[in-house]
């Protein structure tokens, strides 16, 4: 079986792809020292999610996947979006612990919208480049509301203050199969991994 890179440096997005992508020969950049921290420079979630994959491709010679994720508000006229990871800029890195700034910021930005408004999606690009070979590239999508107080533990990023329509547990009150099941990630890997076969050929 041909191994396939995860080309990712989140440990909830391994834990999560390795899950997902179970019966695949799955590695993370942890077994390549040295591979090439990519600057997430487009505007797109599949832009960047090819950035990533094709120089990981390139560094290691192997067929690479990538997740270019985030989560877009639709008060927030679809922000963070491509920005989720930074979106607290500085000032969250100091803190130390990025997630929670970031999700705090949202929680900041949204004080004054009401229950109805709070609504947005978990979005999640998903490609597969095979080096000298083919590109694919799948999106996947949750929707859901932004509540008002983090709840739970499981998961990472804003997992604590989103719950999926249809539910009444945060994402990170799911368990990971539960996650699995309906998440952007989720469904953006089963459908990129249908045309894993013959993209590796
Ligand atoms: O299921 C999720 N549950 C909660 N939050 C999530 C999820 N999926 C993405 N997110 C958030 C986390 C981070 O703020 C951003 C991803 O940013 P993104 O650039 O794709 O990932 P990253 O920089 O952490 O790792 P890397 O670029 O190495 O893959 O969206
Ligand atoms: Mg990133």
């Amino acid at each position: 079986m041909t191994r396939i890179v995860l080309a990712t440096h989140n440990k909830g997005k391994v834990a999560e792809l390795h899950r997902i992508l179970g019966e695949l020969d799955v590695v993370g950049l942890d077994e390549f020292p040295g591979a090439p921290d990519v600057a997430e420079t487009e505007l797109t979630f599949e832009g960047n999610a090819l950035l990533k994959a094709r120089a990981v491709a390139a560094f290691t010679g192997l067929p690479a996947v990538a997740d270019d994720s985030g989560l877009c508000v639709d008060a927030l006229n679809g922000m963070p979006g491509v920005l989720s990871a930074r979106w607290s800029g500085r000032y969250g890195a100091a803190t130390g612990d990025r997630d929670t700034a970031n999700l705090r910021l949202v929680l900041d930005q949204l004080a004054d919208v009401p229950d109805e408004l709070r609504g947005g999606a978990f979005v999640c690009a998903a490609v597969l480049v095979v080096p000298g070979g083919v590109e694919h590239c799948v999106e996947g999508r949750l929707r859901g509301t932004v509540i008002r107080e983090p709840r739970g533990t499981g998961g990472f990023g804003y997992d604590p203050i989103f719950v999926p329509d249809g539910g009444e547990r945060s994402t990170a009150e799911l368990s990971a199969e539960e996650k699995d099941a309906i998440s952007h990630r989720g469904r953006a890997f089963r459908a990129l991994s249908e045309l894993i076969p013959q993209a590796l050929g």
